[in-house]
């Protein structure tokens, strides 16, 4: 794997050395106790001997997130894990692979499944005397197709240890790809381009940046005289995100798109129960993981989450110095979990997502009634007038309610379709986890929005313009 690639900080990670919780709200930071002094004398090195000796965990790695597990942990992926497999399968016998493009929302096994599945391929061409490049970037780190190209030969040379041999800067994406396309031909009979979060890729233009880069690769096949078999793999939340490319990057990409779906608290159970032994023999409360799986699967179906969960009850236990992980443990957690991870999360997203995001809020906020669901058309006429205010790129309404709707995954705001009354008609409508003002404060804090603070007249007129004409069905 790219080592630039495994350092992006995941926007949706709950990595704790990153997070920005306020002080004292996050369950997990034990920084304050380094620095306050209200421990009674005890050192900094006791308290990390007495956390290490007794505790609830017994190999906490195991619910960490970012770990790579064993493959007799996955559970209740067997259609993707067949499909997966049987693309990848010919390499084997030096046929060809096809393009894949594996969507669907966070923490649902997509880069699991494709990781292991290309381990046992590398470990079974390995027996073959034969060597399967598996080159892997997430695309939300480089931003442009030039730096996701650079990354992809730094994966090669990391893998195969060697000199990169092109610079980062100074020289065309061109050079990049042929240096790429030499590094393929001179150590791999077989390559699968894997590109994690693919829809990050969005760079400064209008038009986004993975539009080329998809281009650019899937023509390796042609380009770069290559004679064994190439996959370029893309993950994505989005799940059309086909339609979002444009026509050469569609015309050059024709991958087998494999859909993963939320988990329910069964498959969640599973998942969870295959991890028990992160803990000791008799730390879990027996109500725990089914109690951790059915908060899981009701608010979001996203293994990460729940794994998280977990840890953060364990950790809650330790902390009041239990043996046992209990109930009121996930409850407290998930409390303080959801709470602060939602805004964190939206302080992380894009620009053009911040302002579709604000533009909801804003329709929310600025009516008289508290609108428990705010209608799509109204926010998108918002988002407009706010993209013009500040001058930014407007998207088309499918892309604005694509950008909404994705943060559904986060468990930022759920959206339904639903009719406006007897005979006028179906509607997409949003409902904000958050208080609307705390999401356009949040986004407020990003300097690119601080004047908006200045806009609340102009706004809530537009605002209440655009509901009475959706009310009057004028839209
Ligand atoms: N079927 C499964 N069995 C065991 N663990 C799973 C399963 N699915 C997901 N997980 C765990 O959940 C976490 C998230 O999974 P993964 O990274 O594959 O999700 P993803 O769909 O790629 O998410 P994202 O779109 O956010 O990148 C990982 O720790 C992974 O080990």
């Amino acid at each position: 794997m790219d080592d630039e690639s495994s350092t992006d900080q995941d926007a949706d990670s709950p990595d704790t050395s990153q997070m920005t919780f306020g002080k004292g709200s996050d369950p997990t930071d034990s920084s304050q106790e380094t620095t306050n002094d209200d421990s009674g004398g005890i050192s900094i090195r006791d308290r990390l001997q007495t956390e290490s000796s007794g505790g609830v965990f017994a190999n906490k790695d195991l619910v960490r997130s970012d770990t790579i597990i064993d493959e007799d942990r996955i559970v209740g992926r067997d259609d993707q894990l067949g499909r997966v497999v049987d693309n990848l399968k010919p390499v084997l016998q030096d046929e060809g692979i096809p393009d894949m493009l594996l969507s669907g929302p966070s923490g649902t096994g997509k880069s699991l499944i494709i990781h292991a599945v290309c381990k046992q391929i590398v470990e079974l061409c390995e027996s073959q005397d034969k060597t399967f490049g598996v080159l892997s970037i997430n695309c939300e780190g480089p931003k442009t197709a030039d730096r996701a190209v650079y990354r992809l030969v730094k994966a090669a040379a990391d893998d195969l240890g060697v000199e990169p041999g092109v610079p980062q800067t100074g020289v065309s994406t061109d050079q990049k790809l042929e240096r790429l396309y030499e590094l393929m031909r001179e150590h791999y009979e077989g390559v699968i381009f894997i590109l994690d979060e693919i829809d990050m890729l969005e760079g400064p233009y209008q038009e986004a940046e993975y539009n080329s880069l998809i281009y650019q690769l899937s023509r390796a096949r042609k380009l770069a005289d290559f004679d064994g078999p190439i996959s370029l793999t893309a993950i994505t939340n989005y799940a059309d995100f086909m339609k979002e490319l444009n026509s050469r990057a569609q015309s050059s990409y024709n991958p087998d798109d494999i859909f993963f779906d939320d988990y329910d608290a069964n498959q969640l159970r599973s998942i969870l129960k295959m991890r028990r032994d992160a803990f000791e023999p008799d730390a879990l409360a027996g109500d725990v993981i089914p109690l951790v799986a059915a908060l899981g699967s009701h608010t979001h179906g996203d293994a990460r989450k729940a794994i998280d969960l977990l840890r953060w009850a364990g950790e809650l236990a330790e902390r009041r110095g239990g043996n046992t992980v209990t109930e009121n443990d996930v409850r407290e957690a998930q409390e303080k979990y959801t709470e602060n991870r939602r805004l964190r999360h939206i302080s992380g997203i894009s620009t053009q997502k911040k302002l579709a995001i604000y533009a909801v809020a804003a329709t929310g906020h600025y009516t008289k009634e508290r609108l428990e669901w705010i209608p799509a058309g109204p926010a998108f006429k918002t988002y407009q007038f706010i993209a013009d205010t500040m001058d930014m790129d407007q998207y088309s309404r499918e892309t604005f309610v694509n950008h909404v709707t994705e943060q559904s995954t986060y468990g930022v705001l759920e959206f339904d379709r639903r009719g406006k009354g007897r005979g006028r008609g179906v509607h997409m409508y949003f409902s904000l986890s958050e208080d609307p003002e705390t999401i356009m404060e949040t986004i407020r804090e990003d300097s690119r929005f601080e004047d908006l603070a200045h806009e609340n007249a102009t706004i809530g007129a537009v605002v209440s313009e655009r509901l009475t004409r959706f009310r009057n069905q004028n839209y």
